[in-house]
């Protein structure tokens, strides 16, 4: 069963949160992450981003994927207006960094990142969002604003047990190196994701 096994308040450049590693083995090495910005109010509506593991992006800078700019706003934001972030141990989509990484060498061919994955006999997306609700469950949050522009996630909320008050877009301007991903995010998988022209 999946349990809080350790928990601690960590300070940031973005303030202080409290980090609980949640895992269903006390030897789990890579447990997913919930952590929570201090000045979170649990009796309204509580901001929650539910964000999958990309160690090229968010340790590394990538310029290939928005996730660490993505990671890093959802931190900036959690620590403004209080909120958690529930990290998931889901590199890649959930195939892995390996596999990632003979994606990304495939995308250097000229496949783009769905056609990659499938080339290499995975799906398109391997996640599962339903441990995200068992971790807000077992923080005992009820009520939240999701910051996304996934509308998997949102599907994943509106048909559990917590109530998804509303969305709060998290998008990040496209680099002439991130521009065919986030096209395909948009095209493919449904994200709303507004052009930068239309922005403007
Ligand atoms: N397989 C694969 N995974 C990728 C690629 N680029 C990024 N990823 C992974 O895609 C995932 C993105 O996760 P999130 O940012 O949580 O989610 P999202 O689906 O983009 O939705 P948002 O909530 O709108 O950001 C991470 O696990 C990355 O490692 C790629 O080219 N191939
Ligand atoms: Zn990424």
């Amino acid at each position: 069963m999946l349990k809080i096994q350790a928990e601690a308040n960590v300070p940031t450049d973005d303030g202080n949160f409290r980090m609980i590693a949640v895992s269903e083995d006390v030897s789990d090495w890579m447990p997913h992450m919930a952590i929570i910005a201090e000045n979170t109010n649990f009796e309204e509506p509580v901001n929650v981003r539910f964000h999958s593991e990309c160690i090229t992006g968010e340790v590394f800078h990538s310029k290939k994927c928005e996730c660490g700019q993505q990671l890093d706003a959802a931190m900036k934001y959690m620590h403004q207006h209080g909120g958690i972030i529930v990290y998931l141990r889901q590199e890649g989509r959930n195939i892995g960094i390996i596999n990632k990484l003979k994606a990304y060498a495939l995308q250097e061919k000229g496949f783009d990142t769905v056609e990659a994955n499938l080339k290499l006999g995975l799906p398109a997306d391997d996640r599962n969002f339903s441990v995200a609700i068992d971790i807000l469950n077992i923080l005992e949050v009820k009520n939240i604003n999701l910051l996304t522009n996934n509308p998997e996630k949102m599907k994943v909320v509106e048909n559990s047990n917590i109530q998804l008050n509303k969305r709060i877009p998290l998008q990040i301007d496209s680099t002439n190196e991130s521009e065919s991903y986030l096209k395909v995010k948009k095209d493919f998988f449904g994200h709303l994701l507004e052009n930068s022209e239309e922005k403007k």
